[in-house]
């Protein structure tokens, strides 16, 4: 059996130890992030380092998801653009409509196109932008891929700001109207706090103000994956 510990920050930390009967434990150095996880034979070889990315529609993810992959070699899933992706698929109709309402789609249906994407990508750093949304979700990935978030960041923006940042951004997608707006704005305020407050009893929160210029909020992002860059 061996053991490397990877200490990326004060405020993410973890180590990898080889499978023994299907089991994998991550451990931390000290008292920081320690948490038992069940593995099966999914990601045996890789041991992904994985961030949860949060915050509502609007908030800033994607915007700095792209700097956080630039700068600390991350590779970025945003579950939303690989739903997006997945529109002409088979299962396309139900994707379309999920997101023109504003609903949310079948977890186990976004949780395998992100375990696709881990799976098939060179990398093992992983940003997970705009997942998981709701209890459900959280525990689907937990059952499918058998392994928890590193760390979890939280863009926190006030509704007004993302209303009004949504409805500037010219991409032309179906759910950037003023209506679609204030259902995923409705399902994230009733469902979002309690991914935030489960991932806060485990100690793995770190909330970011998102108001304020890319830059200076990339300042609040920075210090969390500071100890990546001799990573990459
Ligand atoms: N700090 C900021 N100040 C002003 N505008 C911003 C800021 N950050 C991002 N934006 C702009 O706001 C819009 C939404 O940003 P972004 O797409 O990153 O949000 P998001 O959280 O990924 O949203 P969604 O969940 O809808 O995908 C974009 O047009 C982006 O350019
Ligand atoms: O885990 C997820 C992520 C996204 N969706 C659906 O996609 C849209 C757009 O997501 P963005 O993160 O804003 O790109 C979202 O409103 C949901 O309808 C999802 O169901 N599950
Ligand atoms: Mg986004």
């Amino acid at each position: 059996m061996w053991k490397r510990v990877v200490s990326l920050s004060s405020l993410i930390s973890y180590s990898k130890s080889k499978a023994t009967y299907g089991v994998k434990i991550w451990n931390s150095p000290s008292t920081l992030i320690s948490t038992p996880v069940y593995y099966g034979t999914l990601f045996k070889e890789k041991n992904p380092l994985i961030i949860f990315v949060l915050g509502g529609p609007g908030s800033g993810k994607g915007t700095q998801c792209i700097k956080i992959a630039e700068t600390f070699g991350f590779t970025h899933l945003s579950a939303g653009e690989l739903l997006r992706k997945e529109i002409n698929s088979e299962n396309g109709h139900i994707i379309l409509d999920t997101i023109r309402e504003g609903h949310i789609v079948p977890s186990e249906l976004t949780v395998n196109l992100i375990k696709k994407a881990m799976e098939s990508s060179d990398n093992y750093k992983f940003l997970i932008d705009g997942f998981p949304r709701n209890e459900e979700n959280r525990i689907t990935f937990e059952r499918i891929l058998g392994v928890e978030p590193n760390a979890v960041l939280f863009f926190d923006c006030p509704e007004e700001e993302m209303v009004k940042r949504v409805l500037n951004r010219k991409e032309g997608r179906v759910d950037d109207n003023i209506n679609t707006v204030k259902t995923r704005l409705k399902e994230f305020s009733e469902l979002n706090p309690h991914v935030i407050d489960y991932y806060t009893k485990r100690g793995k929160l770190h909330k970011i103000n998102a108001v304020g210029t890319v830059d200076d909020i990339f300042d609040q992002v920075r210090p969390v994956f500071a100890a990546c860059e001799a990573m990459k």
